[in-house]
């Protein structure tokens, strides 16, 4: 039902912009991205359907992304179809899991056109070839509110090893991949409340703030090595207290380990609240795992085979569940004014 006072339910007028038409979007856009995968039957069927290989097991994962809440709506539609899936393939890393297919669900204001829609697509393409995964399906809908766009990601992992977030046990080492800190800053540079004057910090901020890494070479090769991992998207010390939470224990942060890349470096400085968003800001996409200290030479011929540095930064310690005390260098707590990204 419709009437004058009610919201625009997105379809009650033709878009001025819109040509084509919910089928004939489908038929241009979504269908040649699902060409690799048979089990999408050509996104002509209702559903799609693959089988698992017997020794292994399906991963399913699934987050979903809003314009102005986890990405400007005037960002590069490519960065965004980038950020969509790469959020997606990190939580498949973190189960361990090597990414297998995925289905997209699109909610599409009006406003948003065909070249829109062309250049998100293309997106999602270059980043299936270069991540080895294919459409399955979706769904399109129209929406009056913001661009909505929700990615379900199919992984597969070796029967049983599916990588828990409560395997941690006091006296494991913590360890992060890769850098931390760099889109919490970028995006504080992007709001323009961070000013960086050299050109390639704030380039190399803005970057990881768009198109996250999502560690898909390390996640299937924790397997075995890892005893709890998880990935870091609300902040590394709120995602600590999760891994921490679920494994019934606490943890000590030593700040001074944890790896900023020379751009967070430099514009976290010696500033006190910048090293805090560095350490709880999110969106960084990086492994925080758990494992015991025999497994320290087999994670450094990791590092060394795959180029992802991985970086001792804490230990699992007895205390209350999902406690995390950050300290500093010379080994005194830091204050923190909150511990990560939490949705209202
Ligand atoms: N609306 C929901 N319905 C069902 N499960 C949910 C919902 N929101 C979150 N979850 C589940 O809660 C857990 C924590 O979610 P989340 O913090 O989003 O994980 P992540 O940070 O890895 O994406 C996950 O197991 C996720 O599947
Ligand atoms: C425009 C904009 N505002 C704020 C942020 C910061 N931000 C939004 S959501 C989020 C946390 C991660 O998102 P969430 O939906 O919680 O993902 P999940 O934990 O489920 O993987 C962060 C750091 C952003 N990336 N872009
Ligand atoms: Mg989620
Ligand atoms: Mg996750
Ligand atoms: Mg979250």
């Amino acid at each position: 039902m419709s009437s004058p006072e009610s919201p625009d339910p997105g379809n009650s007028r033709p878009s001025p912009v819109d040509k084509l038409g919910e089928f004939g979007r489908i038929d241009r856009y979504f269908k040649p991205l699902a060409t690799g995968f048979p089990g999408a039957r050509g996104l002509a069927d209702d559903a799609a359907v693959f089988g698992v290989p017997p020794d292994q097991e399906l991963v399913v994962t699934t987050d979903a992304m809003v314009a102005g809440v986890h990405f400007f709506p005037d960002d590069a539609p490519g960065d965004i179809a980038a950020k969509l899936l790469r959020t997606n393939l990190s939580d498949l890393a973190a189960m361990g899991a090597v990414p297998y297919a995925y289905t997209l669900v699109t909610a599409l204001p009006r406003t948003v056109g065909e070249d829109w829609l062309a250049a998100f697509a293309a997106g999602l393409g270059e980043d299936q070839a270069r991540f080895g995964i294919g459409l399955a399906g979706g769904d399109s809908v129209s929406t009056s509110g913001p661009i909505t766009l929700s990615v379900t990601a199919f992984g597969l992992v070796p029967k049983g090893r599916a990588l828990p977030r409560w395997g941690g046990r006091p006296g494991d080492s913590v360890f992060v991949t890769g850098c931390v800190g760099d889109a919490a800053l970028g995006l504080q540079v992007a709001f323009g409340k961070i000013a960086v004057a050299d050109e390639a910090a704030r380039g190399r901020l803005l970057a990881r703030l768009r198109r996250p890494d999502p560690r898909t070479t390390v996640g299937p090769r924790l397997v075995g090595l890892a005893t709890a991992c998880l990935d870091v998207s609300d902040g590394l010390v709120a995602d600590l207290g999760h891994l921490c939470e679920e494994s019934g224990c606490a943890a000590v942060l030593d700040s001074a380990a944890v790896p900023l890349s020379i751009a967070a470096r430099a514009v976290v400085g010696s500033d006190p609240a910048r090293l805090a968003l560095a350490l709880t800001g999110g969106d960084d996409y990086e492994l925080l795992f758990t494992a015991p200290d025999e497994a320290r030479p087999a994670l450094a011929a990791l590092a060394a085979g795959t180029g992802v540095p991985i970086t001792a930064i804490g230990r699992l310690e007895e205390g209350s569940a999902g406690d995390v005390r950050v300290v500093g260098a010379d080994g005194t707590p830091l204050a923190l004014p909150a511990r990560g990204w939490e949705h209202f």
